[in-house]
């Protein structure tokens, strides 16, 4: 069973449009609304796919009650926590050829009462759990350690974490020893300092992550594909999409995908890649079912640093 935490959910509403011309009226071709924020993606992948898992969601406000029937709908297992405060709202720009502007809000801040409360729901869930994840920002005001303190707590007790998030948070929990983290290409550069050009600098920045204390990485590249390093070995895998539709919750995907297959070298890394380029070719932040999801077109070799790596940096 896998346990997934976001503390900064969302309400997402993706806007087709046929091209963004900064200061025009845009008329949209077409809107969703999905429920979002990257655990609530995972544990979503992961029901279309009938794995088991348990979201725990704070929610709020108006916005909050529509983010949990959405959830509902869609039969996901989750711990809802109320909190004063209004879940938010996160829009994405969706162009036809697969180019994607997002803007997040910040959300509102929990109370130290609502963390614990939080933490609480997560330490109950966690009880028959294999994993723990904890993904995406953080809301204002939440301290920058919270993902850290979930890592010592969960790996004394033989609880693996994976930790998907950003900047300070992302450099406090790999302090901790997670078991994997998966940074994207920007957060891999934000955290080591290094200028990402060629799969050797990706691969250069996830071994600093590891000497810091990560056990696995599993570094996504856009639509270069995806790197992991774990044990003594690293691989290199990418997928075809023909027909990009939106990329938000393709790293989400991926990571779902991998913890399925068990979170354990090629094999897995097959699947993680299977699941996020399916979710590319969906629209929105829609998570792929069994039948969206083709394993075939995905290569995973040995990784070559020599690599150079095609999209922007
Ligand atoms: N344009 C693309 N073409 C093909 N595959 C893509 C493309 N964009 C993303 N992917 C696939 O999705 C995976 C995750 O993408 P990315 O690195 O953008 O994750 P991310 O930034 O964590 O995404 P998000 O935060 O929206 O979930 C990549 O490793 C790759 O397999
Ligand atoms: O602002 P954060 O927490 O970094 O990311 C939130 C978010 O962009 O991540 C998901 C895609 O990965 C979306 O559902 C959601 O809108």
């Amino acid at each position: 069973m896998i346990v997934t935490l976001t503390l900064n959910p969302s309400l997402d509403r993706t806007i087709e449009i046929g091209s963004l011309t900064r200061g025009a009226v845009i008329r949209a071709a077409a809107a969703h609304l999905d429920p979002g924020g990257k655990g609530v993606n995972v544990s979503r992948a992961l029901l279309a796919n009938q794995v088991r898992s348990c979201a725990v969601v704070p929610f709020g406000g108006d916005e909050g009650r529509r983010l949990v029937s959405l959830l509902q709908a869609e039969g996901i297992d989750m711990i809802t926590v109320p909190v004063a405060g209004p879940t938010r709202s996160n829009v994405t720009l969706a162009e036809p050829d697969g180019t994607v502007t997002k803007i997040n809000e910040p959300g509102t801040a929990l109370s130290a009462e609502e963390l614990d409360t939080v933490a609480e729901a997560v330490l109950s869930a966690a009880t028959s759990a294999d994993w723990v994840v904890a993904s995406g920002s953080l809301p204002p005001g939440v301290p920058l350690d919270v993902y850290a303190g979930l890592c010592r707590r969960f790996s004394g007790a033989g609880i693996n974490v994976a930790i998907d998030t950003s900047g300070p948070a992302l450099l406090a929990a790999v302090a901790e020893t997670p078991a994997l983290v998966k940074p994207n290409r920007e957060e891999l550069s934000e955290a080591t300092g290094l200028t990402i050009v060629s799969l050797g600098d990706a691969i250069e920045a996830a071994e600093i992550l590891r000497a810091r204390g990560a056990s696995t990485v599993l570094a996504s590249l856009g639509a270069d594909g995806a790197v992991l390093l774990q044990d003594d070995q690293i691989w290199y895998g990418e997928g075809p999409v023909a027909e990009p539709r939106s990329t938000v919750g393709a790293g989400d995907a991926m990571l779902a995908g991998f913890l399925a297959a068990g979170a354990r070298g090629e094999a897995a890394l097959v699947e993680a890649l299977a699941w996020a380029t399916a979710a590319v070719g969906l629209p929105g932040s829609r998570m792929p079912s069994p039948g969206d999801i083709r394993r075939n077109h995905v290569r995973v070799t040995r990784a070559d640093p020599t690599l150079s790596l095609r999209s922007g940096g």
